[in-house]
């Protein structure tokens, strides 16, 4: 089945990472670009400036995607997870393959830490398989002996079990993923290429309009916006492609 969303939806829908070494590079990128409402906050960021970024973004009325991929035992997730909800972030990563129980554990700490901080907890995305992973790198690096959609369906389906609110997955499994796990789990997608925009190290990509029609709810769009010669024209692209596609 084809999904389509509203057109109306499609500059709310693009999520721009700030993929950039420290504070006062995100700000000049937030300030570029005003149009954009949902911005990413993932390892290389919170790594180097910590959680700062999150109060600016908010003052700014964003919305926040916190990507930070936890990946670990039980124990130390649900830490982690207590500590990441108290922000008042919307959207949260964590690997399925850290397994059910850290799932599990991931999603009642973040209730813990929400309430602790006085917010809304976000909404838990499981990463099923990068999108910088191909299908041949799966089985003979990763040595995983299933078929790389049937992989992400799997990972998938564990998440939602766990009680996850979505997944991330890549463009070219969202159509499946939103057949196998119904229409009221997040499909998150990044390895999204417009035709004009270079892969870099993503594998398994599709075009932006592909992506949604697909039944993506959300994009993750880096570079081909913010490394573009006119991040602004860039990003208006995109959302005329979306615009009338949908
Ligand atoms: O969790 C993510 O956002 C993510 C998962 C994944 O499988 N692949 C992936 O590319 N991402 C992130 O999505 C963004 C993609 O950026 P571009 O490749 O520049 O569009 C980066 O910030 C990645 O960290």
């Amino acid at each position: 089945m084809i999904y389509s969303q509203p057109s109306r939806r499609a500059n709310h829908q693009i999520i721009v990472p700030l993929d950039v070494p420290d504070l006062q590079s995100a700000i000049a990128l937030v300030d570029q670009l005003p149009q954009v409402n949902f911005w990413k906050v993932g390892l290389e960021l919170f790594t180097s400036s910590g959680p700062s970024i999150l109060e600016i973004l908010k003052s700014r009325q964003k919305r926040i995607f916190l990507d930070l991929k936890f990946h670990d035992i039980p124990n130390t997730v649900a830490g982690a997870c207590r500590r990441a909800a108290s922000y008042g972030v919307d959207l949260l990563t964590i690997h399925a393959t850290a397994g059910k129980d850290a799932l599990k554990a991931a999603t009642e700490a973040l209730q813990v830490g929400a309430s602790q901080g006085g917010v809304q907890p976000p909404k838990l995305i499981a990463i099923t398989l990068l999108t910088s992973i191909s299908a041949w790198q799966l089985a003979r690096d990763l040595k995983v002996p299933l078929e790389l959609p049937e992989y992400t369906w799997e990972m998938a389906l564990m998440a939602k079990e766990s009680g996850l609110n979505g997944a991330v997955c890549s463009p070219q499994e969202a159509a499946q993923l939103r057949q196998i796990c119904g229409d009221d789990f997040l499909l998150v997608c990044p390895g999204v290429r417009p035709t004009w925009a270079d892969q870099g190290d993503q594998k398994r990509s599709l075009t932006p309009s592909q992506a949604i029609l697909a039944g993506a709810d959300y994009l993750v769009i880096g570079r081909p916006i913010t490394a573009a010669p006119d991040p602004k024209l860039a990003w208006e692209k995109i959302v005329e492609e979306l615009t009338t596609a949908t």
